[in-house]
């Protein structure tokens, strides 16, 4: 099942003819193990255009006007996307990019529904009887070529007001929905380092016992969607900015997906490092969160990190 990104649109829901079950292992191990490598020609384009749907001075000039809107106290932040188009020149087949995908993010939340396909790694809400957890993931940089500057980049993510600052409004509003349904709850005071294969994250992790009148599973999920890691916060106001300064339908891209079942238990991960795939054509999405200090420059070369996992797996190079 998946949340669109807008709350107003409908819930897209389907029945799968065969599930499998693998054990609650934090890694995927034996998901991947079932996977096998893909070969050279598997699907792969000879020849592929890419072209950006708004030119990246125009979505510069919208970080800019967002980033000024945070700054006159009009919202704490606001989430940015961009759309880039690939053109290939033979079928794009997603099983293929998501084999990729498992190769290289074998920790994501790896999924292909709804013509979407992609390997996020922000957990919005799982839970299991009474047990939920989320991961909130906001504040980015690339990785470092080696390992000194690797640690270089993530203790300066660490230390940056900016991105501390795009991390607590989500924090605070991750809490905030779930806290009143909990017995208890935790999550770590300072954010960890979540270091993937393109980029690094500041995560928290939130676990909570709830209580025995909880709201049900999907009710708690729509409490947290969407977090202020793909909208903004407050989240009215930054809808608002979103249709003014994006002026596109989202769809599915930033919203959630993935199972729930009969008992109430359930998985979704938020829609991001991801792509729609229509034959040879694929829409990737990318965005960034922005608040008073925002750079475009910089913003943008973020964008460009954060699609180095779904473009290699469109293309393998
Ligand atoms: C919105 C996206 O990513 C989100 C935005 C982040 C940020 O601005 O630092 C970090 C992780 C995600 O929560 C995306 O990848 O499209």
């Amino acid at each position: 099942m998946a949340f669109p990104f807008q709350r107003q649109e409908p819930i897209r829901l389907a029945v799968p003819a065969r599930t499998l079950s693998l054990e609650e292992t934090p890694d995927h191990r034996r998901l991947l193990a079932s996977v096998p490598t893909p070969s050279a020609k598997s699907g792969e384009p000879g020849a592929f255009a890419l072209r950006p749907s708004e030119p990246p001075e125009q979505w510069c000039g919208s970080v800019a006007d967002a980033a000024r809107a945070v700054r006159r106290g009009e919202l704490r932040k606001a989430v940015l996307a961009r759309r880039i188009q690939m053109e290939c020149d033979t079928d794009i087949q997603p099983s293929v990019v998501l084999r990729r995908l498992a190769h290289s993010f074998p920790s994501a939340y790896l999924f292909s529904a709804f013509g979407l396909v992609g390997a996020s790694p922000e957990l919005l809400l799982a839970k299991r009887g009474r047990r939920v957890e989320s991961r909130a993931l906001a504040g980015t940089i690339r990785r470092g070529g080696d390992a000194e500057s690797d640690r270089r980049l993530a203790s300066w993510l660490q230390e940056s007001g900016k991105n501390q600052e795009e991390h607590r409004v989500l924090r605070e509003a991750v809490l905030d929905a779930l806290t009143s349904s909990t017995t208890w709850i935790k999550a770590n005071e300072r954010p960890e380092t979540l270091k993937l294969a393109n980029v690094q994250h500041l995560m928290t992790r939130v676990r909570a016992e709830l209580k025995a009148d909880h709201p049900p599973f999907l009710r708690l999920a729509a409490m947290l969607h969407p977090t202020p890691a793909v909208c903004g916060w407050p989240r009215d106001k930054a809808y608002e900015v979103i249709e003014r300064l994006e002026g596109w339908d989202r769809g599915l891209y930033g919203g959630a997906l993935g199972w729930v079942d009969a008992e109430g238990n359930g998985c979704l991960c938020v829609t991001i490092r991801c792509a729609e795939i229509h034959g040879k054509n694929a829409t990737m999405y990318v965005g960034n969160g922005i608040v008073a200090d925002s750079d475009p420059k910089e913003e943008l070369a973020e964008t460009r990190a954060k699609l180095g996992a779904i473009l290699p797996a469109l293309i393998a190079p």
